[in-house]
């Protein structure tokens, strides 16, 4: 017992009269709004962006029927996910250019009412769920009716619908009532451990869609519009950035050094950070590290973590000091791009999965033209990765858009330096850049924003 939606044709006797019409400037942009009032005296609103265009003509239109909840949705109450979900159908919409949100009265509760809400919401702080409550309380478990939205659609001429929900009921119920939808598109919000008892009763009795796995939806190119996700935060502006991306990162000690003078670098950042740099392996298409990398920690590179696709290994080797024997030129996980100077010998039968480039000099690499000999490969988000030479040449060449530095909270006294380039004399001409912070477990992780050839 999922409803007591009718399923009566929509009738005229139960329509809405459109009242008023107005604008309403939001963080998400300006939408159009108009005031409905239906049979029972109840006011209801639709939020739309682009529907007044004569192009409309039958096209299909993202839409929200979006149920009232005072607690989710002006509150901001983490018990529910009404508050993100309309968030994010409003900024999907504005996004799109074209949609509605309709915002139905009366259906606070799963149109039982606040009080009886709250009542609900009683008796689940005493451990009952979200369906047995409403039960208990002598309601059905969905008492909503959607003929009030399927009248405000037809009144906005949507006539074919792409509907933001992750209730098949919802479908269903809009569907009896004569809508034609064409589609059901997920509405992932986060779970939240405050509504994860909620969420999962929704799907296990209310048959909600399951969750969307965050990180696949990036991975796909997606990125939800979960302003306050930390995966969203840190991953979005990567997934977003286009086929041109170079991204630099160095896990390091509170004092700034990546290894201890032994060159030991085994945990010197948690293992949030380790799943951070997977992450972003994930994202590229290619990691580049030098030589001294290979040599110290002997890398696998590649994408464990995680789901996600391994990038090319890029190993920069102009004095091919690299054994036969390291990992990235032995193993077959991921293929491996090995460049080496002028001079260096390379054996003739290497694995299948390695090949060889040539760097023109045999001395430090150039990074403008280390990315160019890439891009000729096809490889244009590159990630480097390290160690500390190569990361600082990059950032010093003004050839990195983003710098991630993920201190520890660790004192080596002595080590492996971390970033090193030709500083300035004075603070006010020393590189700085918007940043942002994200907490990693003990770690914290800094990101800075240098854009790509402002220093050189
Ligand atoms: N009775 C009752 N209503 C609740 C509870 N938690 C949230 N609601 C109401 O549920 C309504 C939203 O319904 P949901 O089940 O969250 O979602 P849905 O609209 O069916 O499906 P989506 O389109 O995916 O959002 C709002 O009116 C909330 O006030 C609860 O524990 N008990
Ligand atoms: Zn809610």
């Amino acid at each position: 017992m999922t409803s007591s939606i009718s399923n009566e044709p929509i009738s005229p006797l139960t329509g809405v009269d459109r009242i008023v019409e107005t604008r309403l400037p939001t963080r998400h942009g300006e939408f159009a709004m108009v005031g409905y009032e239906d049979h029972l005296g109840v006011a209801h609103v639709a939020i739309t962006v682009g529907l007044d265009d004569e192009t409309l003509n039958g096209e299909p239109v993202l839409v929200r029927i979006h149920s009232e909840c005072l607690t989710g949705d002006a509150l901001g109450s983490h018990r529910c996910d009404c508050g993100d979900q309309l968030d994010a159908a409003l900024a999907r919409i504005a996004q799109e250019g074209r949609g509605a949100v309709i915002y139905v009265r009366g259906h606070e509760g799963r149109g039982i009412g606040l009080l009886e809400k709250l009542r609900a919401y009683a008796l689940q702080d005493r451990g009952m769920d979200t369906v047995d409550a409403n039960l208990e309380l002598g309601h059905p478990a969905d008492a909503r009716s959607y003929e009030q939205s399927a009248h405000i659609l037809a009144d906005l001429s949507v006539t074919a619908v792409r509907l933001l929900s992750n209730n098949p009921a919802k479908q269903e119920a809009l569907e009896a009532l004569g809508v034609r939808i064409v589609d059901r598109v997920a509405l992932g919000v986060a779970d939240r451990p405050d509504n994860a008892r909620y969420l999962a009763t929704k799907r296990t009795r209310m048959r909600h869609d399951e969750p969307l796995d965050l990180w696949e939806r990036l991975l796909d190119g997606d990125v939800p519009t979960l302003r306050d996700d930390p995966l969203v935060q840190l991953y979005g502006p990567l997934v977003t950035a286009g086929p041109d991306l170079v991204i630099a990162q160095l896990g390091q000690s509170l004092d700034g050094f990546i290894a201890s003078r032994t060159g030991d670098a085994e945990f010197v950042t948690g293992p949030e950070d380790r799943l951070r740099l997977h992450r972003m392996r994930a994202l590229v298409d290619a990691v580049v590290v030098g030589a001294s990398t290979v040599i110290a920690d002997d890398p696998r590179l590649t994408v464990r973590d995680c789901a996600g696709d391994d990038p090319v290994r890029v190993v920069v080797d102009p004095q091919g000091r690299i054994p036969l024997t390291a990992h990235v030129l032995r193993e077959a996980d991921a293929p491996t791009l090995w460049l080496v100077g002028p001079d260096v010998a390379v054996p003739d039968s290497l694995p299948a999965h390695v090949t060889t480039g040539r760097l023109a000099t045999a001395g430090p690499t150039d990074p403008a033209e280390l990315l160019a000999l890439l891009a000729d490969r096809g490889l244009t988000r590159v990630l480097i990765e390290g160690g500390g030479r190569l990361v600082s040449a990059f950032v010093a060449a003004g050839e990195v858009d983003r710098l991630y530095l993920t201190t520890a909270p660790v004192l080596i006294g002595d080590g492996v330096p971390g970033l090193r380039f030709d500083g300035t004399d004075v603070m006010a001409e020393a590189l700085r850049g918007p940043v942002r912070r994200f907490a990693l477990g003990e770690d914290v992780c800094t990101e800075i924003l240098l854009q790509a050839g402002s220093t050189s």
